[in-house]
């Protein structure tokens, strides 16, 4: 408010006409109209006020601001010796003039420069504690990682593509600029037109005057429009330039970045980009105006009264320096509240996920939540008011400044107008150029605060756009094959591999394993061996750490990620399906499939009752939560299906299913298997699933332990055994009241079916108890299998029944048959049966005993050693 307040003061001290009285509101007003309400590159200013000025001191001004210009840059110690030599190099001018002519210019360059080197000093312990204090910290919070602040090409190089819209827009700026800037003097030359009685001003007329002035302002105006119009467009542009050049890059990462969690980038995607892309368009053409603005009226103020201008201009410097450090400080203060906000939108994307939301209702965790949110966001309260105390002081500090300037011109104005020296319509002029110079250099501060916060932004944008990613997109061989799908052997060897977030904890060390083309292997071991890390290997989502691995006799590290990619399927743990129909889903990544093909891989997985069952079929729209997890699954299956792949890699593919749909899915991919064309790799837990593999590789302490077959595997003291028996007894605990409560309803016999499948490899407890324990339930068993089978199935091989596999050519294997287990024989026969050693039931013989009309071909074992 500084100058319209001393306006009247000035005023008054130097009021000889009427006209004068209208002075202090038109330059309230028009104060008002071109103050800006944020802060301003002063440093700009003092470069331009004390051009004109001083020969002397335009060195030092360039000096001065070539050094903020570098504190803009990467290196701030550097800048900021700079900014000190270039203060080292002001004070012999200054000190030099004031000094007695008696002082030797050796004991002024000593003090001088010992002065300096303190100043030097300090400003860059300050810039290293406040890079120190602004850089974020390392995930274990201990030594913190340099920030690297874009220098202002690299920022100004992200408006490049609206260059030829920005250029005219802010010629067009400068044209209205122009024609405000030329209110004063025409308002300064009507006062004295109207004190002096003349009748023609500028040799015109009135009348001629004021309408060659309302056709000026027309022109002001639509420059005005026009200017403003185009840097709107050109930032709505930058923006959505800048967007997409950061999703790309943030699409092209290898999965590390999304491990750490989607929220930061999304911030970084969203507010940061606008932060940029604003500060590059309007804050520039807000800045530009600025700049013509007080270059503008410094020289008009200039050409009226130098003198009295340069009086002025002695309060710029301080002033400079003060925006140079406010500036910079915001804009260490914005990268770190920019951190602050990327880490609460994290916290709350990940809390409001679909999952996780379920979790934290059902466990009523809803206060405990809002208290870790209330933390990041007090972090970010903490980072603001911060900010609001810097721009408070420094608001406080250039008003200051500025009033001081006002009351220096009004003082010593007045005194030249009343000693004739100046005309009372030069010094409204002055007065009105100093209300705009004031206005201008507020919105130079306010262009500088926000360049620095593009700076501070622009720097978590290009973290994200330079970010290089360990397995990069696009380089390499491609991988060419000769046959669809292609015959692709794999090969580990000696791979070792840890995450790059837990360098410390080795998960392979020292895999070797080969994968045979038309092969189907089951990769098992403990929860957390490392199976699916295995398969991120081979998907190139990490690269090994030693060791390597070969595809088709060549090292995966040197194909196109994405040529080998094609040839792989993937069916994760959790499938994933996105917003979309299900057949957009079905077909996701595989574009090309036709409607038949995604209904045949639909009907491969499983699908098809289900689908069946959705409104609009294949195309109904599904979001990512609308389907049970079996669901999802089927739809992950089919999605992999369609691909054709050369690899398919099955992550508990079937985890999420029940019996009969795991059976279902299972004999699609047994027939997968037993065409021989596509590889299947499957990572499971459930023998089911497992037996259909022909090789299986027990992955244990990093390393492969075993591998063969079910048969070679299945043997007394494998690892495999004794890790599927840790597996089944965890499993396998039925309770008489759960049995007896089972019934024959259809679900709960899927699940007793879903328990015999398990019990099918069971080893045959030891002691009589468990024993005991093992024939009640084989009985209840017996009555399901009966129950289950319904009266119209035609003579089949009980498809969809019950999945067992012929295990009769294990050796020193016992088996129990399930028609031992009639009720009246059972202990005689189980008894009897340990004796003979191997027995096989097959389920003809079984249920031809339940009903002679149907034929079975499959078999269930107890198999014990
Ligand atoms: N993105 C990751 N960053 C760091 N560590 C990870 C990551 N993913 C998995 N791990 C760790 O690596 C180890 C192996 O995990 P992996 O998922 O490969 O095991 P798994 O054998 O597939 O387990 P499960 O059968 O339970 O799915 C685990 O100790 C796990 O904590």
């Amino acid at each position: 408010m500084w100058p319209a307040a001393t306006a009247v003061v000035g005023i008054r001290s130097c009021a000889r006409a009427p006209a004068l009285r209208v002075v202090p509101a038109l330059t309230r007003s028009i104060w008002l109209a071109t103050s800006h309400p944020r802060p301003a590159p002063i440093h700009i200013a003092s470069r331009l006020a004390l051009s004109p000025s001083n020969g002397s001191t335009l060195p030092l001004a360039r000096a001065f601001s070539n050094s903020i210009i570098r504190l803009d840059k990467t290196e701030p110690v550097k800048a900021a010796q700079s900014i000190s030599s270039t203060a080292k190099d002001a004070i012999p001018t200054t000190s030099s003039e004031d000094k007695e002519a008696t002082n030797t210019k050796e004991a002024a360059t000593a003090t001088t420069g010992s002065l300096a080197s303190r100043l030097s000093a300090r400003i860059r312990s300050l810039l290293q504690s406040q890079l120190a204090k602004s850089a974020p910290k390392s995930k274990d919070g201990a030594s913190p990682a340099p920030t690297n602040f874009p220098d202002l090409k690299r920022l100004f190089s992200l408006a490049m593509p609206q260059k030829r819209n920005i250029l005219i827009a802010l010629a067009l700026l400068l044209v209205s600029s122009s024609i405000t800037l030329t209110v004063p003097f025409a308002i300064g030359r009507l006062i004295d037109f109207f004190t002096s009685g003349q009748n023609a001003l500028f040799g015109l007329g009135f009348g001629t005057v004021a309408a060659l002035m309302l056709l000026i302002f027309a022109i002001g105006a639509g420059a005005k429009a026009g200017s403003n119009i185009l840097l709107e467009l050109s930032g709505v542009r930058v923006i959505q330039g800048i967007r997409n050049q950061a999703y790309r890059s943030a699409l092209r990462q290898d999965v590390e970045l999304a491990d750490k969690g989607a929220g930061d980038v999304v911030s970084r995607l969203s507010v940061d980009t606008n932060i940029v892309g604003e500060s590059l368009t309007s804050d520039i053409g807000d800045g530009l105006r600025a700049g013509a603005t007080v270059l503008f009226a410094g020289t008009a103020m200039f050409m009226i009264s130098s003198k009295l201008t340069l009086l002025m201009m002695a309060v710029v410097p301080p002033a400079a320096i003060g925006a140079v450090f406010y500036g910079r400080y915001l804009r260490d203060l914005t990268h770190k509240t920019q951190d602050a906000v990327g880490q609460m939108t994290r916290l709350a994307e990940e809390r409001l996920s679909p999952p996780a939301f379920r979790t934290l209702t059902a466990f009523n965790t809803q206060r405990q939540e809002l208290r870790r949110f209330d933390g990041k966001i007090g972090s970010i309260v903490d980072l603001q008011t911060k900010e609001a105390y810097a721009s408070g002081f420094f608001y406080a500090g250039t008003g200051f400044v500025g009033n001081c300037a006002i009351l220096t011109l009004l003082t010593y104005g007045g005194h030249l107008v009343s000693r004739g020296e100046i005309s009372v319509g030069d010094l409204t002029s002055l007065l009105m150029y100093t209300a705009y110079l004031g206005g201008g250099m507020v919105s130079l501060t306010s262009f500088f605060a926000s360049l620095m916060k593009g700076l501070g932004a622009g720097a978590r944008v290009f973290e994200l756009i330079d970010r290089e990613s360990n397995v990069a997109l696009g380089k390499g061989e491609t991988l060419s094959v000769s046959t669809t799908p292609a015959r692709l052997p794999v090969r580990f060897e000696d791979v070792h591999f840890t995450y790059p977030s837990r360098p410390q904890q080795p998960i392979l060390r020292g895999v070797t394993l080969d994968i045979e083309p038309g092969q189907s292997y089951a990769l098992v071991g403990g929860s957390g061996a490392g199976k699916s890390s295995v398969h991120s290997l081979l998907l190139r989502f990490y690269d090994p750490v030693k060791g390597r691995i070969l595809l088709a006799g060549q090292d995966l590290a040197s194909y196109r990620p994405e040529s080998v990619r094609k040839h792989l399927a993937f069916v994760p743990q959790e499938p994933i399906l996105f917003d979309g129909t299900l057949e957009e889903n079905i077909k996701y990544g595989t574009e090309s499939a036709t409607r038949e093909e995604v209904e045949q891989a639909a009907r491969m997985a499983g699908c098809e009752s289900f689908i069946a069952e959705m409104p609009r079929g294949l195309d109904t729209v599904i979001g990512s939560r609308q389907l049970s997890g079996g669901q999802r699954q089927r739809i992950a299956i089919a999605r992999a299906l369609v691909r054709k792949p050369s690899i398919l890699l099955l992550d508990e593919a079937t985890s999420a299913l029940d019996s009969a749909s795991e059976l279902m899915v299972n004999k699609a991919i047994e027939q997968i298997i037993s065409e021989g064309k596509i590889t299947v790799w499957i990572v499971a837990h459930r023998l089911s699933t497992i037996k259909s593999a022909n090789n299986i590789q027990v992955l244990e302490k990093g390393k492969i332990v075993e591998q063969g077959t079910f048969e070679q595997l299945d043997r007394p003291g494998s690892r495999f055994r004794s890790l599927m028996a840790a597996q089944l007894e965890a499993n396998a605990e039925p309770a008489e009241a759960e049995v007896d409560a089972q019934g024959e309803s259809g679900k709960e016999r899927t699940t007793a079916l879903d328990k015999l499948h398990r019990l099918s490899a069971l080893i045959p407890p030891s002691t009589p108890e468990e024993r005991e324990k093992l024939k009640r339930e084989l009985s209840v068993m017996l009555r399901l299998v009966r129950g289950v089978l319904p009266a119209d199935q035609p003579e089949s091989k009980g498809e969809g029944i019950v999945d067992a596999r012929p295990l009769s050519t294990h050796d020193n294997a016992w088996s129990v048959t399930l028609d031992t287990l009639e009720p009246e024989k059972e202990e005689s026969k189980i008894e009897e049966t340990q004796k003979e050693g191997t027995a096989v039931l097959d389920r003809e013989t079984l249920l031809a005993k339940v009903d002679g009309s149907r034929k079975y071909h499959e078999y269930f074992v107890v198999d014990r050693t």
